[in-house]
């Protein structure tokens, strides 16, 4: 069995709630590598403005590798754009990795004023949603590659895309037996 479930998709699919829910439920540990982030650098929006774009997926491409190396199988929510390192795409190869979809309509309501997502302010005056609309556009053909499961913007609550989740491994591990 791959060590880790690793959760990825857009900003406000649910990574870090859906991951928590599912971590508590398996109880395996939950790391978020955005949360991680801030715990060693400080907000992100900071990071951005000090150090560049460049620096932060610099930054975040070895904080990704070295929660991926964790000591017990963990849930790991990945940040939004992670996914945008070839280093990590082949990392995450030896992983369970599940994306989670969500909708421009569910995401506008999630994301709210966006003033911690530089990536959706910074360098645009369009509103955040039509600048998380391009982002997904471009990222989404990369979640769906890397994923070994999809859950729908139609799971609702949070719940309902543990259930799914869990379902799914259950099966896997069947289907290897
Ligand atoms: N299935 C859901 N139904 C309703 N609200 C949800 C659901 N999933 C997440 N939310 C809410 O949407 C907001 C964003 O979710 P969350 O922070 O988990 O997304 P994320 O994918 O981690 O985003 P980011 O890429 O910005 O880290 C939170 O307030 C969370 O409570
Ligand atoms: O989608 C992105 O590029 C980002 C998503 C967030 O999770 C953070 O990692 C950061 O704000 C950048
Ligand atoms: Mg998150």
């Amino acid at each position: 069995m791959p060590s880790n479930i690793v959760l990825i998709g857009p900003m406000g699919s649910g990574k870090s709630s859906v991951g928590a829910a599912l971590a508590r439920r398996l109880s395996r540990p939950h790391v978020d590598t955005d949360h991680f982030f801030v715990a060693r650098h400080g907000p992100i929006p900071r990071y951005f403005a000090t150090y560049g774009e460049q620096a932060f997926r610099a930054e975040e491409e070895r904080i990704v590798a070295e929660l991926l190396d964790a000591p017990r199988p963990s849930v790991i929510s990945l940040g939004g754009g992670s996914v945008t390192s070839a280093a990590t795409r082949s990392l995450l190869t030896e992983h369970f990795v599940v994306m989670l979809d969500v909708t421009a309509a569910q995401a506008e309501l999630r994301i709210g004023d966006a003033a911690t997502r530089p990536v959706l302010t910074e360098g645009t005056d369009d509103p955040p949603i039509e600048r998380w609309k391009r982002i997904y556009a471009e990222r989404e053909p990369l979640y769906r590659q890397l994923a070994d499961l999809v859950v729908s913007a139609e799971e609702a609550s949070i719940e309902d895309r543990v259930d799914t989740i869990v379902e799914a491994m259950r099966k896997g591990r069947a289907e290897q037996v």
